[in-house]
């Protein structure tokens, strides 16, 4: 493959009469444009203030991710000036961002990328007036309800968003009942083309990062100041080893990537839009335990991803056959009654002998760790450890066939302590300090 050419990232554009943004890139002799459809605004000038504008070019290069990965060029080139920050924010989503990408694919690029954009030397940019509110992407699946619920719990209001909302999405918000703000993006469809063919290279992209991006210009434009994520703190803990690197799947759901971009967002607005986790604090159990408070969102969300493809899914919310359905399935077993559990999946996915091999993956016992959203190796083993205990679940197919490794893998006390560790808040996160304590007291 021609990886001597450059990907080129030009100027984007945004229209406040149609909300229409455009993102052009050209690969070698390829062009691609990728289209938002952003809600009108009333206040139009805020489209023109140096902030937003800041924020669409900062988009742009994260947009830019699908696209270059067809060929993955070492080159990276724009006319849109970026400080020295920036261009590390900007080379984290190339390189770790895509970091499962190159893994899959064989690619040694870490470290390797040259990137050529004008300095930018105005530090901060205006800070545009930005109302104390807050927009809260939901991602149809138990981590952003968990936000709901406890945001709800303290008092504090907030605007569902998503971009490209469908199945679980649409229904959640509905359950929610709060006026949501919604994005369309078209990718082109060239690119999806290609990236099937002999010659192009296809893969993960972080779409944390792109769903947030996306979310910030809605920022600026409603006047929301902060953005609040769902991401626990299990998604920091990465997949597999590649070219010297930890590479993970869930790379832009990381703590690491949380500050990058929050201070990215900060610089770019003079200090008026803040971007963090509300979950960073819980493991995936610990929030499957407060997910199990209350039952408003059974029948509505899934974590599977199927339901995402972006050429849609008519097969049921939990397809109970990939890494996540049985992940989700395993952390939810020892804190919800198991009637309950099976309705909302079913089916019992621990009594299903085929499944023993991508179960033994999500403890450990076989194989990596999935390139999908799942928790720590650790915490499904701790998980399992309960399971093997519970009188509802120990006779079951997958809990009988793995104990024996389990318990010679780890041992009962590193399993006992593991479980605790799960269910023990961290204090590594960067929610502000009044809503912190105030979300501690509800989600004991
Ligand atoms: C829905 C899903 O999980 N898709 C992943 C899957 O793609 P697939 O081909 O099965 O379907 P599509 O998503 O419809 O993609 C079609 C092609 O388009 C490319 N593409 C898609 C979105 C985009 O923004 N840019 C693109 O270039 C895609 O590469 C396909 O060629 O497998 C792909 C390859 O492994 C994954 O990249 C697809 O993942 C989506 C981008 C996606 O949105 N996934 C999220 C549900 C997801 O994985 N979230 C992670 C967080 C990752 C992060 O770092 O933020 C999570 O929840 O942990
Ligand atoms: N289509 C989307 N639009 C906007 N934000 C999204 C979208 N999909 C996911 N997100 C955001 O990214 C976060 C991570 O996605 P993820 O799928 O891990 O979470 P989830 O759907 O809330 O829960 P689960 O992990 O159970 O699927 C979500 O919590 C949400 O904040």
């Amino acid at each position: 493959m021609p990886v001597t050419e450059t990907f080129h990232i030009d100027r984007p554009s945004f229209d406040p009469e149609s909300g229409e943004a455009r993102f052009s890139y050209r690969l070698g002799d390829l062009t691609f444009t990728e289209i938002l459809g952003l809600p009108t605004v009333a206040e139009r000038e805020r489209a023109a203030t140096p902030a937003f504008r800041k924020l669409l070019d900062l988009t742009a290069f994260v947009l830019g991710v699908s696209y270059f990965k067809l060929r993955a060029p070492f080159d990276i080139a724009a006319g849109l000036p970026l400080s020295e920050a920036e261009r590390a924010f900007v080379i984290d989503v190339y390189e770790n961002g895509l970091g499962e990408f190159y893994a899959r694919n064989d690619l040694a690029r870490f470290g390797r990328l040259r990137l050529s954009v004008p300095d930018d030397s105005v530090p901060r940019k205006e800070a545009p007036g930005l109302a104390e509110r807050t927009l809260l992407p939901i991602g149809g699946g138990k981590d952003s309800l968990v936000s709901v619920e406890l945001l709800s719990h303290v008092g504090m209001d907030f605007t569902p968003f998503a971009v490209n909302p469908k199945g679980p999405i649409l229904t959640s918000v509905e359950a929610i009942g709060r006026e949501p703000l919604y994005v369309t993006r078209s990718l082109d469809a060239e690119m999806i083309r290609l990236g099937k063919e002999p010659g192009y290279y296809n893969g993960h992209v972080p779409s944390t990062a792109i769903n947030s991006m996306i979310a910030s210009l809605c920022a600026l434009l409603f006047g929301y100041d902060q953005i609040v994520l769902s991401n626990e703190r299990s998604a920091s803990e990465g997949n597999v080893e590649f070219d010297g690197r930890e590479t993970n799947h869930q790379y832009s759901k990381s703590l690491g990537f949380e500050l990058l971009i929050a201070d990215t967002l900060a610089n770019a607005t003079g200090g008026a839009l803040k971007y963090f986790s509300l979950l960073r604090p819980y493991s995936e159990a610990r929030i499957a335990s407060l997910f199990a408070h209350g039952d408003r969102f059974d029948a509505v969300f899934s974590s599977c991803n199927r339901n995402f493809r972006l050429s849609g899914h008519d097969g049921p919310l939990w397809c109970g056959e990939c890494p996540k359905c049985h992940f989700v399935f395993l952390i939810f077993a020892p804190f919800m009654a198991k009637e309950r559990l099976l309705r909302i999946f079913g089916k019992n996915l621990l009594d299903i002998p085929a499944n023993e091999r991508s179960f033994r993956e999500l403890a450990g016992l076989a194989g990596q760790k999935p390139w999908e959203c799942v928790g720590e190796i650790l915490e499904a083993a701790a998980c399992f450890y309960t399971l093997t205990r519970h009188a509802d679940w120990h006779e079951d197919a997958i809990v009988r066939s793995i104990k024996a490794d389990l318990f010679a893998q780890y041992g009962e006390e590193k399993l006992q302590l593991a479980m605790a560790e799960c269910l023990t808040d961290s204090r590594d996160h960067h929610i502000p300090p009044a809503l912190a304590a105030k979300v501690a007291a509800y989600a004991v």
